[in-house]
């Protein structure tokens, strides 16, 4: 699991360490040279002799980059310092100068950013470090200047040359450190070298993608393993320490029951992919409960669900429910009245999400499955008026929001998924590839974390697993759903963003349902 600190978390744990004359700076700067050594060397095969420029802005960022360039200097680099604040780091200058590193200071020339890019065209590696957890909103002038026409310059790379590979110090400078927004100009990184731990803007979208690889430098911070992250992101063995597995004493009920009501006469096909995504999880039993059109469409493409009333251990509601259709709409409140009356989980999706237009409290463990669309218009009926663009600048934010307005868990569905409680750690899973974003990938989503919920139901009931940490489990529903549109399409089972990988094929919802399995074992292994 990546664990993700505030910046005054880590500000607050730093401090005494500091005060007591611990040389965190000289730790981070000496991690940063190793990183930006072993990418030099990965990606053009040698280190002495590359040409590297730092960035260096006015704080203790700034101070990490020039102190990693005498290292880097050291190593027989050739190394050029811009220097765009009048109160740069002052002992890490002094350093740098000494270990032979070319310190520009480039405040007064005439155009500073076609100064700072004149120079950067020369270099094979640009180290980011303008700002850091000290940044506070956009990136003001001169550094938004500077960061945009860099970012310009990256961005018209010929394809032809080498292009230069971008490490940021701790974050991209411009990011929201805390909220994973981009208020303005950021430069995007190959590889963020954060110190410490990781922050949340580098887990969070829409900044985490401009992250590039994360590595995160251990500081020996140790006071932050007992800290709760702001956010995190759940990795292989995080899914499938969450995962229900069978024992021999199990049986069919002790594994969980789903009961699903999903689709339509208008969207028949939701409750078909629905329930594939549950029954690919792995649970007990289906109970799916409709009108006899698509009840016949589930029978005919699933003969295993079962389609009577009975025991159910969770729910999943409004797939391809059409939220005019009073009566059905009826249905699934009276449904989640039920669940929260025996305190068994629910998602509510699609159709269901409605029922919390209206000013109703959930009493239940429930689980929100919106896109930004859907969240949105929540938002906005529950009197907080919300374009679908601001959720998607600041989707941790409205996830957030929603979950405080409803007392639900928010699953917010988008390129990365954000999952956030009314308290507690967000979430955050990037697992997915842009395949995915398919009519009814959303439906089989909500099968996959019906099944998991369905098999912690009892145990949610009894209190014996807190019903407060829905979100980890989202969390891991949205991954092994991620991984195996990647396994669908393709892909190699880890994201990363090599331009040089396979771009993998289209799939179709259906696919991805189909190849749950494929992708849980390799989770499970
Ligand atoms: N503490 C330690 O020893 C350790 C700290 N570490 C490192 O220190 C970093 C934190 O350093 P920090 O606190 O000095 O702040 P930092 O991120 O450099 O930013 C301050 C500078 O940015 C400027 N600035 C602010 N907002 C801006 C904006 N919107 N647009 C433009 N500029 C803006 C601000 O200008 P000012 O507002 O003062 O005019 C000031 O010049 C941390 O991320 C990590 O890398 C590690 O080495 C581990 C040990
Ligand atoms: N660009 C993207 N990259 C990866 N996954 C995506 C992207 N866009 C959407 N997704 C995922 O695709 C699914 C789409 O769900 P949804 O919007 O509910 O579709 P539908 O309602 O048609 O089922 C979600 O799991 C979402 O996280
Ligand atoms: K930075």
């Amino acid at each position: 699991m990546i664990r993700a600190h505030s910046a005054a978390t880590v500000r607050e744990v730093e401090e005494p360490r500091l005060a007591a004359g611990e040389p965190l700076m000289a730790h981070a700067a000496f991690a940063l040279a190793t990183h930006v050594a072993r990418e030099l060397r990965d990606r053009t095969g040698r280190v002495a002799g590359s040409v590297v420029l730092l960035l260096v802005g006015g704080g203790n960022n700034g101070g990490d980059a020039l102190y990693a360039g005498t290292h880097l200097a050291r190593r027989g680099c050739q190394v050029h310092a811009a220097v765009v604040s009048d109160r740069a780091h002052e002992a890490g200058l002094a350093a740098a100068r000494a270990s032979g590193v070319r310190v520009h200071e480039l405040l007064a020339a005439p155009d500073l950013p076609g100064a700072v890019v004149d120079l950067a065209g020369r270099c094979h590696v640009w180290v980011d470090g303008l700002t850091g957890i000290g940044a506070r909103g956009p990136l003001r002038e001169p550094v938004a200047g500077i960061v945009a026409a860099l970012a310009e310059e990256r961005a018209a790379w010929s394809s032809l040359l080498a292009e230069p590979i971008v490490v940021a110090v701790d974050v991209p400078s411009g990011i929201g450190v805390d909220d994973g927004t981009v208020p303005g100009p950021v430069l995007p990184a190959d590889v963020t070298v954060s110190m410490g731990t990781a922050k949340p803007g580098l887990l969070l979208p829409p900044a985490a993608a401009l992250a590039g690889r994360l590595e995160v430098v251990d500081l020996g911070l140790t006071e932050l393993a007992d800290r709760e992250p702001a956010a995190c992101s759940l990795g292989r063995s995080d899914v499938a320490a969450l995962w229900p597995v069978p024992g021999p004493e199990d049986h069919k009920y002790t594994r969980g029951v789903l009961g699903l009501v999903a689709g339509s006469r208008t969207y028949p096909g939701a409750a078909v992919l629905c329930a594939a995504g549950a029954l690919r999880t792995g649970l007990g039993m289906v109970r799916y409960l409709g009108p006899e059109v698509p009840t016949s469409l589930v029978r005919a493409a699933h003969p295993e669900i079962v389609t009577v009333p009975g025991r159910v251990q969770a729910w999943v509601l409004g797939p391809g429910v059409d939220p005019r259709d009073a009566a059905r709409t009826a249905e699934l409140a009276d449904h989640l009245d039920e669940a929260a009356g025996q305190g068994l989980p629910a998602v509510l999706d699609a159709g269901a999400l409605t029922l919390l237009h209206d000013d109703v409290d959930l009493a239940g463990p429930t689980v929100l499955t919106p896109h930004a669309g859907e969240l949105a218009e929540l938002l906005t009926a529950r009197g907080e008026h919300t374009p679908r663009r601001d959720v998607e600048a600041a989707p941790a934010r409205h996830a957030r929001l929603a979950a405080e307005i409803t007392g639900g868990t928010v699953l917010l569905k988008g390129a990365r998924t954000v999952v956030a409680a009314p308290e507690g750690p967000l979430h955050a899973q990037g697992d997915a590839t842009g395949w995915l974003a398919t009519a009814g990938a959303g439906d089989v989503l909500a099968g996959v974390l019906g099944a998991l919920l369905a098999a912690y139901g009892d145990a949610i009931a009894e209190a014996v697993h807190p019903a407060a940490s829905l979100a980890p489990l989202a969390a891991a529903a949205a991954s092994a759903h991620g991984h195996a549109a990647r396994l669908a399409a393709g892909l190699p089972f880890d994201a990363d963003d090599d331009p040089a990988g396979p771009i993998g094929v289209p799939i179709t919802a259906s696919d991805v349902a189909d190849a749950l399995p494929g992708a849980l074992s390799t989770i499970l292994d």
